[in-house]
């Protein structure tokens, strides 16, 4: 399992790389991403929640959590439309809030074999890939959000990390 960083870590900040070459190392680390995802548990991880700045994603929204989606150097065309939906973050604990995001995207990536695929996606798919890829520019579904939701964020985690410690 990796350990998944925690808003406001200056390191969810940090822009991920592209990836130059898949081998069994980014396999590897997919695999990884995968495994604490399913335990966290989520629908998406992001390598930059888990500390390493490359362009990874890692997404499953099934019911029986068997079939996952790998993305390396993921980018969108073709976004449509507008969805608001409640999101939530493995790197926030414990919030939750209504963010806006396209209906409708394509999304073109690497497969772990290297190929270079395309695929349309709507609804939650569609959300959590946006939400992922944020992630990867160093964005976090806070920074959506108003300046003083931010701040009442900010004091809520930081009493949480108080009383944890
Ligand atoms: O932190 C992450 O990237 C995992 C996110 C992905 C996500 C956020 C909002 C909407 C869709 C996906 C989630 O925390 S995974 C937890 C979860 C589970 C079911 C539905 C929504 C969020
Ligand atoms: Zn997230």
């Amino acid at each position: 399992l990796l350990p998944i960083l925690r808003f406001p870590d200056p390191r969810l900040k940090k822009l991920a790389r592209p990836v130059v070459e898949i081998d069994d190392g980014i396999r590897k680390l997919a695999a990884d991403m995968a495994e604490t995802m399913y335990e966290a548990p989520g629908i998406g991880l992001a390598a930059t929640q888990v500390d390493v700045h490359l362009r990874v994603v890692v997404i499953d929204i099934s019911e029986e959590k068997n079939q996952l989606l790998v993305f390396v150097n993921p980018s969108l065309s073709r976004c449509e439309g507008e969805q608001i939906g409640e999101e939530g973050c493995l790197s926030v604990p414990g919030i939750y809030d209504k963010v806006e995001r396209a209906e409708r995207v394509t999304i073109h990536y690497l497969d772990l074999d290297g190929k270079q695929r395309t695929m349309d996606a709507d609804g939650l798919l569609a959300v959590c890939i946006q939400h992922e890829i944020d992630h990867l520019n160093g964005i976090v579904f806070v920074d959506h959000l108003s300046q003083l939701k931010q701040g009442r964020i900010k004091s809520k985690l930081a009493k949480q990390a108080r009383v944890t410690a």
